[in-house]
């Protein structure tokens, strides 16, 4: 009876170690140890990395490799009680999950053990991503795409416009940079009336080259049916009334995009026209060659407007005169005056 059970408890646990190629020396094998159930039974290892441990019970063992320089993973050994091995990966996420492997056992070097964490590197990445960076973007990058989004779209776009500053007495960000960048001269009411949108997205070299045109001339002149003609045709109205105060209307070739200010030509009216010289980059007075009776006050204005000190002062500014209806006698004429 006593030899049987010192029989059963003469088991051994037999294996072999692999080392990477690249660890140099036969120092591991002098390193290593094989652990059952951590350290309940104690083997070592061999030159040529074969390890035996003896004299183990029946029952069931955690087998490791204890090394300095490299970590192993550990392997569950089961011995029958007839001296049957059976070995298994030891998961310890799925304790009941059975991955047979071979016996002998064979425990291979998965990795150099660190015992260092390395050191955090600076990387631009970590920079860039941080949510303060982020944030300071995100606003940026709005004011950017959203001008591209509806630059097909006219009517989005003015309806932007609209809604961005004009109600809000705020200061004009861009205009302030790009005065500040620009070194130009100071330009107060001019880009104040071209919205925000644009004019940063001008500023960035975004898109086309924002134009101030300002249309005046006498009222009934034609100034609303000129302009009318210049848009695309689906943003074109169907009916034009006589204007009052002003209108800003849209419209644009391949490389410019033209924000016009339709002026009202009723009496009335033409007192406004002069606060819109300064921020204009070209001037259309339009003159109505049938209306022979008033050619005499559409001349005045036209030496009013000539004479006015935003204009007088403007170097490089255009002046277009566009004449409607049909009497070509009446271009004559205007230059003759
Ligand atoms: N026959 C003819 N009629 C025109 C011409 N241009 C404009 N009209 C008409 O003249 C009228 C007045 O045109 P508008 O474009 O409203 O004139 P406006 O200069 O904008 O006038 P205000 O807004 O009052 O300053 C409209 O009924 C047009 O249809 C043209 O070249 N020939
Ligand atoms: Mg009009």
């Amino acid at each position: 009876e006593d030899v049987s059970t010192t029989a059963a408890s003469n088991f051994r646990v037999e294996g072999d170690v692999i080392f990477p190629a690249s660890s140099k020396g036969e120092r591991w094998a002098s390193n290593s140890r094989v652990l059952l159930n951590h350290g309940q039974h104690i083997g070592f290892v061999k030159e040529d990395g074969s390890f035996v441990v003896d004299n183990v019970p029946s029952g069931s063992y955690v087998v490791q490799i204890e090394n300095v320089d490299f970590l192993f993973e550990p392997i569950r050994v089961d011995i029958t009680g007839k001296g049957k091995m059976r070995a298994r990966k030891l998961s310890i996420l799925q304790p009941n999950a059975v991955s047979q492997l071979p016996y002998p056992l064979k425990l291979t070097a998965r990795e150099p053990t660190r015992y260092f964490r390395k050191r955090e590197e600076w990387r631009i990445t970590d920079m860039l991503l941080s949510p303060m960076v982020l944030m300071l973007l995100l606003p940026f990058l709005v004011m950017v795409i959203i001008p591209k989004l509806t630059a097909n779209d006219p009517q989005l776009q003015k309806e932007m416009e609209q809604m961005s500053l004009p109600k809000m007495d705020m200061p004009d960000v861009s205009e302030m940079m790009a005065n500040y960048f620009g070194g130009g001269p100071k330009k107060t009411a001019s880009n104040k009336k071209m919205g925000f949108f644009s004019s940063l997205s001008q500023l960035l070299g975004l898109g086309k080259k924002q134009v101030n045109v300002v249309v005046i001339g006498l009222d009934n002149s034609g100034k609303t049916t000129i302009l009318n003609h210049l848009k695309t045709p689906d943003t074109r109205v169907a009916q034009i009334v006589p204007t009052v105060g002003y209108a800003m209307t849209n419209f644009a070739t391949e490389n410019f995009s033209f924000n016009a200010f339709d002026m009202a030509g009723a009496g009335k009216y033409r007192n406004l026209w002069e606060s819109y010289y300064a921020s204009a980059q070209a001037i259309v007075f339009v003159v109505d060659s049938a209306d022979r009776l008033r050619m005499s006050v559409a001349r005045d204005e036209l030496w009013m407007l000539l004479d006015h000190k935003d204009i007088s002062s403007k170097s490089g500014s255009t002046l277009f005169e566009a004449i409607t209806g049909q009497s070509f006698r009446l271009v004559r004429l205007m230059g003759k005056d």
